[in-house]
């Protein structure tokens, strides 16, 4: 061989084997950061919770000194969530609740399979983490009083009181007994009353529980659904959101709108009164969206969030009489999660102002609506907290998932607070930054997604590094693969995703599909949010005609058009919704895609909207059931040729488990090649550590199965 020759191949061995280095880009590896949520601040304290390879503690931290401190002592991967956190007014507790809710037959998940079953209660731990946390009682959504020392929480649609000292005593009591299921419900100041709302199937009440008296007034009684009650400042008026009552057979659906109303009532006569309502059905995902839909400032002005305007806002109105809201950040973007100053001066929110793939911090003067930008660059920032003169908040990147970063008011600086390192098993160095792309279907619509390349130098699959030997041309041939995201009210971004552990997952596991030499495009597909109502509210979406369609049709056109990649290898995954365009793909065109990964998708609308519940949430009716399985992948069965992988939790009480069992039997009928992973007692969003971890291990074997990027020459690892 021409000493060139072996010169070639040396230098081509030795690339291979730093290749291989890559590899211990393990999936373990980018799964094993630490992930902050449910940040929380009162007075000069925030607490936020740790999810670290599934093990979740809870975090505080004060300010101005930053000064760090783990509150619980959880060391195993138990699959019991935490949520709900929130601080005593006085900052001396935390309230929390462990463990999530029973489903219609009464039962909370358990993804242990332990034979003692699960529970959903709350907690307080104190701040001083000096303690164990003590169990309050079977519940959620605890509330604290105005003196930090009482709590209530809900269980079972009814209100319970406890009263919170370094042990329960008394025990928790219920408060009340009332008709319907109890909710929205909040102290007065005075800590003398409970507002509430009262959900009674077709239409919803705001009642006041006096503790004095154990009374119960209502306020504006009627015949739609009100909801979303707050104080005023002076405890003598309540506010709150009014939607229309149900009509017979009305279906809700998530995706759809409703008119809705800003009422104000009179705490003492119970009259209400009308501020504004929206001008058309503007309604809807405004209200259930954000944690905060309506609020009541202490400079006696309602805040409230519309999309009136085509995009999701925050309006002020006087709460004094019938007038017109001002929009307090006018333009195209969209507003998030949002904290309001104590003296409700200045709102805090998130956004994704001027940079529509990431989210930054602002804050608007209420008063005078001027607004001013907080944190800028390539950072994924979201859920402000302001304590005293420095603001908190959720801060992530595309080579850092979430963690807790701050900075003060008087200073623009920004610092990161948590995590103080990140662990040597993740493989920051070896991530890929994903690159904004844009492409439009076939309608013309324009869509967003985030490229993900293999890093540079990785050789082309099975190829020696271009450059080193002569070629014509950089032959076509990379595998690519299409991922969509769930809701589908949703938006992948530029970086770490901050939507919970679930879709920080699926961002991690297209790091690692692009390091194993993948070329990887999520897909911000229309009906998702960051585009404005119109793109959330696409026309024929879903069970009624699967306009999304379009739009994965002309991503996969995209990549077959990029250099990099292989046209005849492209396949599909995604969760959910996104589960769903997978399976849809793989039945209409098995041409296009070679095999696809589908966790727990919905594959018949009609059945969904008949079977799972009253209209499926996406309101399928009796009329829709036609078209909604023309819009399901079970209506081209015949077509389906791929293979796929299912990965579906058998608890699952968001997309039916049936689902999967039908599809898959179906398939095996006519021998389409399909692969299952079934977790036991697992729900939708997986609660346990090691479910995540066998779910993209068996995607990595699959995928290396159907569409190989060999890890060395010649080697393709078994099923
Ligand atoms: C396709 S209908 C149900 C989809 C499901 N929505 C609610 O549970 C879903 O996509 N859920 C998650 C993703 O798992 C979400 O992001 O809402």
């Amino acid at each position: 061989m021409h000493p060139t020759c072996y010169l070639t191949l040396l230098l081509w061995l030795t690339f291979d084997s730093l290749v291989a280095q890559h590899q211990l880009f393990t999936i373990d590896g980018v799964l094993s950061a630490p992930y902050s949520s449910n940040l929380t601040g009162v007075g000069d304290r925030v607490v936020w919770l740790v999810t670290e390879r599934g093990v979740r503690n809870i975090w505080t931290a004060t300010f101005p000194d930053a000064k760090l401190r783990q509150l619980t002592q959880q060391r195993t991967d138990d699959g019991q969530d935490l949520n709900d956190l929130t601080l005593s007014p006085d900052g001396r507790w935390v309230a929390y609740v462990r463990g999530t809710g029973k489903n219609k037959e009464g039962v909370s998940p358990n993804p242990t399979s332990s034979p003692t079953s699960a529970e959903q209660a709350v907690y307080v731990v104190s701040t001083t983490g000096t303690a164990e946390p003590i169990r309050v009682g079977v519940g959620s959504h605890p509330v604290w009083s105005p003196e930090g020392k009482r709590l209530v929480y809900g269980n079972g649609g009814q209100l319970y009181l406890a009263t919170i000292s370094d042990k329960i005593h008394p025990a928790p009591t219920r408060l009340f007994t009332a008709r319907g299921s109890q909710a929205d419900y909040s102290f007065s100041p005075d800590g003398r009353r409970i507002l509430f709302a009262s959900y009674r199937g077709y239409h919803s009440l705001i009642g006041i529980y006096l503790l004095d008296n154990q009374q119960i007034n209502w306020l504006a009684a009627g015949v739609d659904r009100d909801q979303f009650p707050v104080w005023s400042p002076d405890g003598r008026q309540v506010a709150f959101e009014r939607v229309p009552g149900s009509r017979h057979g009305e279906l809700e659906n998530i995706q759809g709108g409703r008119p809705f109303a800003i009422w104000v009532a009179d705490v003492a006569t119970g009259q209400g009164r009308e501020i504004w309502h929206s001008p058309g059905d503007d309604g809807g995902f405004a209200q259930y969206y954000p944690t905060a839909p309506l609020r009541w400032t202490r400079q006696n002005q309602l805040l409230f969030f519309s999309e009136h305007d085509g995009w999701m806002h925050v309006y002020k109105v006087a709460p004094t009489r019938a007038n017109t809201p001002v929009d307090l950040m006018p333009g195209a973007f969209e507003v998030e999660e949002t904290c309001l100053s104590a003296d409700g001066r200045y709102l805090y929110y998130a956004s994704n102002e001027a940079d529509t793939d990431r989210r930054h911090l602002w804050r608007v003067n209420v008063e005078t609506a001027h607004r001013e930008q907080l944190t800028s660059g390539k950072g994924i920032d979201t859920d402000p907290v302001v304590v005293g003169q420095t603001l908190v908040y959720r801060d992530a990147a595309w080579n850092e998932p979430t963690g807790i970063a701050w900075r003060s008011m008087t200073n623009p600086k920004t610092t990161a607070l948590f995590p103080a390192k990140w662990p040597n098993t993740f493989p920051k160095a070896a991530l890929t930054e994903p690159q904004a792309i844009t492409f439009a279907a076939a309608d013309g619509l324009v869509v967003h997604g985030q490229l993900f390349l293999p890093p540079a130098g990785l050789p082309p699959a099975g190829l020696p590094p271009a450059g080193l030997l002569p070629t014509t041309t950089a032959p076509k041939q990379r595998p690519a693969l299409l991922f969509f995201h769930g809701g589908p009210m949703r938006q992948m971004l530029l970086g770490w995703h901050y939507r919970g552990i679930y879709y920080a997952n699926a961002y991690a596991m297209n790091q690692y599909l692009a390091q194993q030499g993948y070329v990887v495009l999520a897909v911000n597909y229309r009906a998702g949010i960051g585009y404005g109502r119109a793109f959330r509210r696409a026309d024929k979406q879903g069970p009624r005609g699967a306009s999304e369609y379009q739009d994965v049709l002309a991503a996969a056109t995209f990549l077959q058009n990029h250099p990099a990649v292989d046209p005849k290898r492209l396949g599909l995954w995604g969760g959910s919704y996104g589960g769903y365009l997978t399976a849809l793909g793989l039945a209409r065109n098995s041409d296009l895609f070679a095999c696809g990964v589908d966790l727990h998708g919905v594959h018949d609308w009609s059945w969904r909207g008949n079977m799972f519940s009253p209209g499926g949430d996406w309101g399928i009716g009796e009329a829709e059931t036609k078209e909604a399985l023309a819009s399901s992948p079970n209506a081209d069965l015949s077509r389906w040729r791929s293979p796929c992988l299912f990965i579906h939790g058998d608890d699952d009480r968001n997309v039916a488990f049936a689902e999967t069992v039908d599809l898959v039997q179906k398939l095996r009928s006519q021998h389409v090649p399909t692969d299952v992973l079934i977790l036991p007692d697992e729900v939708h969003g997986f609660l346990l550590h090691k479910s995540w971890l066998a779910v993209y291990g068996a995607m990595d074997r699959f995928l290396q199965y159907y569409l190989p990027v060999p890890r060395s020459l010649g080697t393709t690892p078994k099923k």
